[in-house]
């Protein structure tokens, strides 16, 4: 069975790359120039592999698996316009935000523009780099269906590319987007120089925060303590190869931080920060990087915005 890719972003042309050391993939994006250099410069340093086709038609999106890479802002408005061509199939989001505009995740803007599609979630602690190379990767394939979700862990799984499965699609989707607002909240830390052991603490309490909104929205705990979750939130919260990282570096240090970058975690803050108001759950950390990244709060009241609350039973 084959699969294509949608997305030639970092992420979606390391799937496709590790991929194709299985079988014949097709990757979409929207501009391919580059492919004729034989590289993508997202992910520079990573042959294309001759079983690897790059397209920009959608109508060479044929296969019966299909895999979004595109950041969870986009996704929408792609599926608006392209959703109808993609129903019928095995659709899985490999994005990692929340959408602003509904407050819902991606595996809910896949159903509900695909209606007929089988949906699943591919998250988990991984680079982009790291995948591509080949290196040892796990992650978490999440699918309601619990038969799909056995035929994808085995289509998708490769060599180095090690899936486990989980029919738990909110709390799969849920840590992989909430662990980059906390990988922001780290980084400025790090950055403002409040040092490790406060590093800490944010991702202590931060995973408490992501508990805490994912189990109200449905999921279950034991997901968010696995890779999808706590998993991925070490990850992002102590490597610079994050973006969402660099830019809390960048936030807290009040540097510059490149424009245009993917930083999933800037608008995933401001869609929790509205969810979690309106069910009534206390997330600081969350409402801090909102604030952040809106600028309505500056850096220097940051450890007021955390320290002065009430205290608290752990
Ligand atoms: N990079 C990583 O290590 C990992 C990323 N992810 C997740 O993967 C998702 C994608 O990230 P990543 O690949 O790194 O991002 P990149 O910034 O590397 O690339 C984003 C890609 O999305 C494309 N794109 C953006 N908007 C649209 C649109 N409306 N229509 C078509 N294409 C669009 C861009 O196209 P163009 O080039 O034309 O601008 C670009 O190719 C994110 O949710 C991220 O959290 C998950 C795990 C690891
Ligand atoms: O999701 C990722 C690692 O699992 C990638 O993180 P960044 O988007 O912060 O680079």
């Amino acid at each position: 069975m084959s699969v294509a890719v949608i997305g030639s972003g970092a992420f979606g042309t390391a799937l496709a790359v590790s991929l194709a050391a299985k079988g014949p993939v097709t990757l979409w994006g929207r501009e391919t120039g580059w492919a004729a250099a034989g590289e993508n410069p997202r992910l520079p340093g990573v042959p294309l592999p001759a079983s690897l086709i790059v397209t920009k038609e959608l109508k060479d999106i044929t296969a019966p698996t299909v895999l979004l890479a595109l950041p969870a802002q986009s996704l929408g408005g792609f599926l608006t316009d392209h959703g109808a061509r993609l129903d019928r199939r095995n659709l899985v989001s490999c994005a990692k935000g929340i959408d602003l505009t509904t407050l819902t995740g991606p595996s809910a803007l896949i159903a509900s523009a695909c209606p007929h599609a089988t949906v699943a979630v591919l998250t988990g602690p991984s680079f982009a780099a790291d995948i591509a190379r080949g290196l040892p990767t796990a992650l978490t394939l999440a699918c309601a269906d619990a038969a799909a979700a056995e035929i994808l862990q085995r289509q998708l799984s490769t060599a180095s590319l090690r899936l486990y499965r989980t029919t738990d699609v909110t709390g799969a989707e849920l840590g992989g987007a909430l662990k980059n607002v906390i990988a922001i909240a780290a980084g400025a830390a790090i950055g403002a120089g409040y040092g490790d052991s406060a590093r800490a603490s944010i991702v202590t309490r931060g995973f408490a925060e992501m508990t805490r909104l994912a189990v109200t929205l449905g999921a279950r705990p034991e997901t968010l303590g696995g890779l999808s979750g706590l998993g991925d939130l070490v990850l992002t919260c102590t490597s610079e190869q994050s973006r969402n990282f660099r830019y809390g570096l960048a936030l807290g240090a009040g540097s510059e931080f490149a424009p245009g970058t993917t930083v999933e975690g800037a608008a995933t803050a401001r869609a929790v920060s509205r969810l979690a108001e309106g069910l009534g759950i206390e997330m600081p950390i969350s409402n801090l990087v909102a604030g952040l990244a809106q600028g309505s709060i500056v850096m220097e009241h940051a450890l007021d915005f955390l320290l002065k609350r009430p205290l608290k039973e752990e």
